[in-house]
């Protein structure tokens, strides 16, 4: 059900209402490998929720943000979803999952359960939940979507070939990051602060986030909990970036993380 992907529908909700005060619009539900950051690896259900507060014009998820699409699942329908896999870890993820409040009794049921819980957030939103790792994502300039920005890797903004509109290029770059929200994260969760990176011109960007989070908050942020990981939702693309940004986090003394579900399944869906 395509869900209007104006810049000015944040939530992902389209007209329809939810079946159930406590149902979330899911755009996909899967088993695979955690591709990406220190659970690398490791088997996990994951729960896309759809809608999202930014427009990343590479955005891998393009069904939940630019074109948003969805079924409302309740709460029982989710937890039995992920109960037929034999998984211990869940990862919540989207679009932008702490966009809903139904997302944190998500969280709570899923915990009560005896998952561990991961969270991949743009870090944009602050919320209290049962999270085991905020897996936050902030996002640099090199996100904003442009009319005319093709990658360095020659992949257009938009799959579809729509131009994009500078109405959606402002409201990334005016919301792309909340300071107050990624340091409440920090302070709270067991975080790894994961930059998508397109090239040496991210690094000055990301070394003054990093440090600025460390001056908002009490919490330890190591060189460690910073993850670089190469920009590309396909094998080609990444077999352009990942060396360089590897090279990048050896130079840095960050951390750096594969796409292994990239380098295993290339862009299959539901992987
Ligand atoms: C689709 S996002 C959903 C969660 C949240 N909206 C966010 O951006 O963190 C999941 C993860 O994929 C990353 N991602 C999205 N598109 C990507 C791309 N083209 N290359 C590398 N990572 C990408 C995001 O930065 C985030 O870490
Ligand atoms: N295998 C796999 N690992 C992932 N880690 C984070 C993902 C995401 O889209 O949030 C993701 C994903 O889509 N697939
Ligand atoms: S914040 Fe995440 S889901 Fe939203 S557009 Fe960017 S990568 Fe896609
Ligand atoms: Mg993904």
């Amino acid at each position: 059900m395509p869900v209007d992907a104006d810049p000015g529908d944040l939530t992902g909700d389209d007209e329809a209402d939810p079946p159930a005060d406590d149902a979330l619009p899911i755009n996909e539900l899967f088993h695979s490998l955690q591709g990406e950051g220190r659970l690398a690896g490791v088997p996990s259900v994951f729960v896309r929720t759809s809608g999202c507060n930014l427009r990343c014009w590479f955005c891998d998820s393009y069904h939940t943000s630019w074109e948003p699409s969805h079924a409302w699942l309740d709460l029982d329908e989710i937890v039995a979803e992920v109960e037929a896999f034999a998984a211990e870890h869940v990862v919540l993820t989207g679009g932008e999952p702490l966009l809903h409040d139904e997302s944190v009794a998500l969280l709570d049921r899923l915990d009560a359960a005896g998952y561990h819980t991961t969270v991949e957030t743009n870090g944009t939103i602050y919320r209290d939940a049962p999270i085991d790792l905020a897996s936050v994502s902030p996002k640099l300039a090199s996100s904003t979507p442009s009319a005319d920005l093709v990658g360095g890797n020659g992949e257009t903004p938009r799959p579809d070939g729509e131009p994009v509109d500078s109405a959606a290029a402002e409201r990334h770059e005016s919301d792309r990051l909340d300071l107050d929200a990624l340091a409440r994260l920090v302070e709270t969760y067991d975080t790894q602060l994961k930059f998508v990176v397109t090239g040496p011109d991210d690094m000055p960007e990301i070394d003054r986030l990093v440090e600025r989070v460390r001056d908002a908050t009490s919490a330890t942020v190591a060189d460690t909990d910073v993850l670089l990981m190469p920009e590309g939702t396909t094998r080609k693309t990444l077999d352009g970036t990942r060396e360089t940004v590897a090279d990048l986090a050896l130079d840095r003394g960050y951390r750096y993380t594969p796409r292994l579900h990239v380098d295993l399944w290339n862009d299959a869906p539901g992987t």
